[in-house]
């Protein structure tokens, strides 16, 4: 789904969030483990009111382990608790309940002095587009929920999940903007296929693309196409041009008169990096 957000679509998005939020105990904050920062919601602080968080660095069998692991570290510094997990497999999911339960300790631990038998911890995942919050929905209630929605004349009943005995879910996420107003932002999201490619041009992502993997992930990229010379100089534009161009002919992108059709050739390259057949990579990482 590709939401065109316009400030009426976010201050709803908002408000919808906000109606939830006075149901549950504690929210979910999903982002995508290869770029936490760019698939972030600029006023997650303002929206969230203050509410416990668990933040979920999903799709992390994409994203590059040492950096991830210094991104649970960057987050656990701020004062979040967070883990990575990967909502399509599965693994890490066992941890979730736990540590929202976590969050509610005191909490919980003062209900049982006075006598109170405390309920399930309730949650609700918020998250960008895309971002896995259906697969992650999906994955902890251990099977498909059928998305109630917001609709208008729907009634608005709000499902709970069980997830195990001390976790219920609410069943529709909270749905949240991206940054948009950095550029390099919108580029990191798109490489992930994240943004469609109708908005920003495939070459220029494929570029962006290029220039980051020769950067640092020069030795997976270069083994993918069979390339053997690493460019010079990564910032040099005419250099990573031609990395993108030798790409070309390694896939058989070639117009008439030899010439390398880029566009195709942007294309392939970002299929064939979002299905991870060049490797785990992270796009940005904290320090
Ligand atoms: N590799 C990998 N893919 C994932 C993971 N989680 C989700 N995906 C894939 O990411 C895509 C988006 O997942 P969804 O669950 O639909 O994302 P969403 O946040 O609900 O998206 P919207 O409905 O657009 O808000 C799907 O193709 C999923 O299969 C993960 O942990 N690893």
């Amino acid at each position: 789904m590709t939401i065109q957000w316009f400030p009426g679509h976010m201050t709803k998005a908002r408000r919808q969030i906000q109606e939830k939020l006075k149901l549950i105990d504690v929210v979910i904050e999903l982002l995508d483990a290869r770029l936490p920062l760019s698939s972030r919601n600029p006023m997650i602080d303002e929206i969230l009111q203050g509410k416990p968080r668990l933040i979920v660095l999903n799709k992390s069998d994409l994203a590059d382990p040492s950096v991830t692991r210094q991104w649970i570290a960057f987050f656990k510094q701020e004062g979040y608790l967070a883990v990575e997990a990967d909502a399509a497999s599965g693994q890490g999911l066992k941890e979730i309940p736990l540590l929202a339960k976590e969050l509610m300790k005191e909490k919980i631990e003062k209900q049982i002095a006075k006598g109170i038998n405390p309920r399930a911890v309730r949650a609700l995942i918020v998250g960008i587009p895309n971002v896995g919050k259906s697969t992650l929905i999906n994955g902890l209630a251990g099977r498909k929920i059928a998305a109630t929605g917001d609709r208008p004349g729907v009634t608005k009943g709000q499902q709970w999940i069980k997830v195990g005995s001390e976790m219920e879910l609410l069943d529709t996420p909270g749905i949240l903007w991206p940054k948009f107003e950095d550029q390099n932002v919108g580029y990191r999201l798109a490489v992930t296929g994240a943004i469609r490619e109708e908005i920003l041009n495939v070459e220029d992502i494929a570029f962006f693309a290029v220039k980051y993997l020769v950067r640092y992930y020069w030795e997976s990229f270069a083994e993918r196409f069979e390339l053997a010379q690493a460019p010079r100089d990564s910032e040099d534009p005419d250099e990573i041009v031609a990395v993108m161009e030798a790409v070309g002919r390694k896939r058989g992108c070639l117009m008439s008169g030899g010439r390398v059709d880029l566009e195709k050739a942007s294309g392939i390259l970002l299929r064939e990096l979002r299905a991870g057949k060049l490797g785990r990579y992270s796009l940005e990482a904290p320090y």
